[in-house]
């Protein structure tokens, strides 16, 4: 059986659109000689269940639920934790399962939302965004009250302070609101804080972590939480038709790029934030501050062509957004320079041309 596809250089070795585009590799490949192919729909599949304690441990929840992304996973964690419409639901106004979820919060979860643009640009807090923006359930029948709170860590690449998850969190119980946390790249943000999985999560009712991302497994992510909750989350998955027959052959790839790929989240953000240091010493203005694997540059402030940044990313061979710059373990190092190539003859270039109009970044708008 030929594996040199996955023994070689990753096809991501110069993708810098997303950390989405991690491949799996050739250890996740020969875990499947270890998969199990039971049915998990009816909870009999070992690797599925291996893979779901794994992370609920690693979490300090009681359970976990596989899911085949993490859309499906905020999605069913958002509708786990409310009960009787009408209700509210308040995330940032940038958060992935507000702007990037295909409208579920009103479908799956019949869910009036609440976007919030943060006073400090950077992440919400409890007394300048969540408490004004928070309805009570007092009984106006004008307003559906305010049931959920949905955090996001990392959120464009930016940690969200642990201390004003503690007050959100506390705020939450005072208040009977249940908090959610999609936690895509939370591993990012606890390799990069030294604060542990659990000691994030434990502020959390449900959160949801995904595996395909920055940890390079093929596919899936696990909301975790209570036994109880999960149990009932399990029915909504089902309900959106995400019940996965012989899933074992994922978990598998999933448990060895978590085993294998953690350890390497911090020499991501390293580049990432050489990368803007690069941008800033030559007067380039970031979008926002560099703290995990994102660098989100702000082209319209440094006067940058998009244009002539794509022209000079295919003259160079690396893959991304103008405005954002995504990092992962399989970049090459040759891409990692190229792409600084990249940035700074977009500079050059885009001075020497003054365009006046210098058009936004293509994908992510700077707030
Ligand atoms: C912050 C965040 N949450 C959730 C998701 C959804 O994950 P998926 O693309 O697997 O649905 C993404 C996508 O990459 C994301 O960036
Ligand atoms: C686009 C979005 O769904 C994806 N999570 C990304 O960050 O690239």
């Amino acid at each position: 059986m030929d594996l040199s596809n996955f023994s070689g250089p990753s096809e991501a070795h110069n993708e810098f659109r997303s950390d989405t585009f991690t491949t799996p590799t050739l250890s996740m490949v020969q875990s499947l000689t270890r998969a199990t192919v039971g049915d998990s729909v009816y909870n009999e599949d070992n690797s599925t269940l291996e893979l779901e304690q794994k992370v609920a441990n690693i979490t300090g929840k009681e359970a976990g639920l596989f899911c085949v992304s993490g859309t499906l996973a905020n999605q069913v964690g958002v509708r786990v934790n409310l009960k009787q419409p009408p209700y509210n639901v308040l995330c940032d106004f940038r958060a992935h399962i507000y702007v990037h979820e295909a409208g579920g919060l009103a479908t799956l979860s019949q869910a009036m939302v609440q976007p919030i643009v943060p006073k400090n640009g950077v992440h919400l807090t409890l007394d300048d965004d969540i408490i004004p923006n928070y309805i009570p359930d007092d009984g106006e029948i004008h307003a559906a009250p305010t049931k959920l709170i949905c955090l996001e860590n990392t959120l464009h690449g930016m940690i969200f302070p642990l201390d004003e998850i503690v007050k959100i969190a506390a705020f939450c119980k005072e208040n009977d609101v249940k908090l959610h946390l999609d936690g895509a790249r939370l591993f990012n943000a606890s390799v990069e804080t030294g604060i542990s999985m659990k000691e994030y999560c434990s502020h959390f009712d449900t959160v949801s972590i995904c595996l395909s991302k920055t940890l390079g497994a093929p596919v899936g992510s696990v909301l975790v939480s209570d036994a109880q909750v999960i149990k009932k989350a399990n029915h909504f998955r089902k309900q959106a038709g995400g019940g996965i027959r012989q899933s074992g052959i994922l978990a598998t790839m999933a448990i060895t790029a978590i085993d294998e790929n953690v350890s390497k989240l911090g020499a991501t953000h390293e580049r990432a934030k050489e990368l803007g240091k690069l941008c800033e010493s030559n007067g380039i203005m970031l979008a926002h501050p560099v703290q995990t694997n994102f660098v989100f540059i702000d082209f319209d402030k440094s006067r940058l062509d998009g244009k002539i940044f794509d022209e000079l990313s295919k003259k160079y061979n690396v893959k991304s957004y103008p405005g954002r710059i995504s990092f992962h373990y399989q970049i090459s190092d040759e891409s990692f320079e190229n792409i600084k190539k990249v940035v700074l003859e977009c500079l050059r270039l885009s001075k020497q041309q003054e365009s006046t109009a210098a058009p936004k970044s293509a994908f992510y708008q700077s707030t």
